[in-house]
């Protein structure tokens, strides 16, 4: 018999609307769940989890920073020297391995149940050859950054300025710079208005510095970075320079003692047989009906991540993430971090010393530029822009004494380490940039205060390890660093020791 009312009968939702209804709060449930999980993604995090302003206005300068900003009316930008990692990337095919091994996995269960029926019928979309290269949403990550840098420092980003790029060979690295120059033409040549804050607070620079420095030929030096000016930025080269972007895979004794050494992930290694990870484990064997034995650490961290990439990559709440809760997600963040803190960070003194190849690059042109302005000659590099990996950036910061812990991080204290500065993904998620900016202040009281330096990381002041400061003389600087700056020698620094001992305590 014909329904006789059109349309659902009154109290009683239609069937589809019922399952409307049910999609709706399914979708609802799972944007929940990855949202509880999303500022646990570590090196895998996209730049939206620290700087969330950016999830309303992807142009926005965000909230006054309260630290005390330059530029101001005295001070003027000289130089800026930007260390970006590249932007959101594809899984590398290590991982895509092992998320293949996972889902077939899930695939071949006779009566597999219904959480991992969802999984057995989810499109593995990712191939091998995608191979960490840049996605999509890497690109817009890069051209957003560049719009948001003019804005914040129109006195360095215009059009008249000129403009060195160099980059890792990585296609993720050289595709970010290509995308970063396409975002900078936009800026340069739309003069986007800064959005945000009214200049000044959000950190707007002022007019180029009025010592009337102009830009002039390369002199030269350990690279001679391709210098384009605003009008032609989006069609020149980026300079690929490995030997600064990944120093690491240069130096001998990291290569052979850290990265092709066994025993040097030993705390990693210990933490994924550890109770923490049994735990989680013993979880996911429950949900997906599996037997233990058939999961790993790796297994599970692949079905972490991919609810990492998708976010990252797809902007979508992956059924992975439903897996995992927050306590879940703290593990596997810890597993991640402990990666990052013995192959990258503090975790063995050659991880950092490895970097002061990039640290002096960035000083010698610091001096350059002072040279320069004293000498009220043209500017040669105004501002240089860099792109690399995670593995730039950590090694550095680590170098120069940021977010260091009292203790290391270990298998066996993750409850301790609970409050960590060395988190990696509030560090170096995505498209993470370690600016350093160096002003001229016209009213200096003594010639020290001429020359002063601000440090950002992520579009945020970074307060000096000496001083707590947001803002340093640039002697005082260089004095605090004067051991790194003289007796850092990066050959000396990668020589493997003639007994050629990798014992990991000389390390
Ligand atoms: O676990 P992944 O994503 O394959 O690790 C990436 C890989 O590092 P390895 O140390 O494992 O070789 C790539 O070589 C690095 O360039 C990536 O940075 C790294 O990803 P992540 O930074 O998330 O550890």
């Amino acid at each position: 018999m014909a329904s006789c009312f059109r349309g659902p009968l009154p109290g009683r939702p239609s069937l589809p609307l019922f399952l409307l209804l049910l999609r709706v709060s399914l979708a609802q449930e799972r944007a929940a769940a990855t949202s509880l999980l999303s500022g646990y993604f570590g090196t895998k995090s996209r730049y939206e989890e620290v700087n969330q302003h950016l999830l309303q206005d992807p142009l926005s300068l965000g909230p006054p920073d309260p630290g005390y900003l330059l530029p101001s009316a005295a001070c003027a930008p000289l130089q800026l020297r930007a260390l970006i990692r590249h932007g959101t990337r594809f899984p590398t095919e290590k991982q895509i391995r092992k998320l293949g091994q996972l889902h077939r996995l899930l695939r071949s269960q006779e009566r597999p149940c219904p959480a991992a029926q969802q999984f057995a019928h989810w499109d593995m979309w990712y191939h091998p050859d995608m191979d960490g290269k840049l996605a999509p949403k890497g690109r817009l990550d890069m051209e957003q950054l560049a719009q948001r840098l003019a804005a914040r420092f129109p006195g360095l980003f215009s059009p008249q300025r000129r403009f060195a790029f160099a980059s890792s060979s990585k296609h993720r690295c050289v595709e970010s710079s290509a995308a970063f120059r396409k975002g900078l033409q936009l800026a340069l040549h739309r003069q986007l208005p800064a959005r945000g804050n009214e200049a000044g607070k959000a950190g707007l620079g002022a007019p180029a510095h009025s010592g009337g420095n102009k830009v002039g030929p390369w002199p030269g030096g350990l690279w001679a970075p391709a210098h384009t000016t605003g009008a032609d930025i989006e069609n020149e080269e980026t300079e690929i320079n490995d030997k600064l972007m990944r120093f690491f895979d240069h130096c001998e004794k990291f290569v052979t003692c850290v990265e092709e050494n066994a025993t040097a992930m030993y705390e990693v290694d210990a933490f994924k047989q550890g109770p923490e990870m049994k735990r989680v484990l013993e979880k996911i064997a429950a949900t997906l009906c599996v037997p233990v034995r058939d999961l790993n650490a790796d297994l599970v961290q692949v079905a972490f991540f991919t609810c990492s990439f998708e976010l990252a990559i797809k902007n979508v709440n992956s059924p992975w993430c439903s897996l995992f809760n927050e306590e879940d997600a703290k593990v596997l963040e810890y597993l991640n971090d402990l990666k990052q803190y013995w192959k990258r960070g503090y975790g063995y003194d050659i991880n950092s010393r490895s970097s002061c190849i990039l640290f002096q690059d960035i000083f010698k042109h610091l001096d350059k530029a002072i040279a320069e302005s004293k000498s009220s000659m043209p500017i040669s590099s105004p501002v240089i822009l860099q792109f690399g990996h995670a593995e730039t950036l950590q090694p550095l910061l680590a170098l120069m004494g940021f977010f260091k812990d009292e203790e290391p991080l270990a298998a066996n204290n993750y409850k301790k380490q609970m409050h960590r500065k060395f988190r990696s993904g509030r560090i170096v998620p995505y498209a993470s940039n370690l600016i350093f900016v160096l002003y001229h202040c016209d009213q200096a009281k003594t010639p020290e205060e001429e020359y002063q330096v601000q440090i950002l990381l992520n579009e945020k002041l970074l307060p000096f390890p000496h001083s707590e400061e947001t803002v340093s003389l640039y002697t005082d600087l260089k004095n605090h660093y004067k051991d790194i700056l003289q007796n850092c020698h990066f050959s000396e620094e990668c020589e493997l020791s003639k007994t050629n001992n990798t014992s990991t305590d000389e390390l």
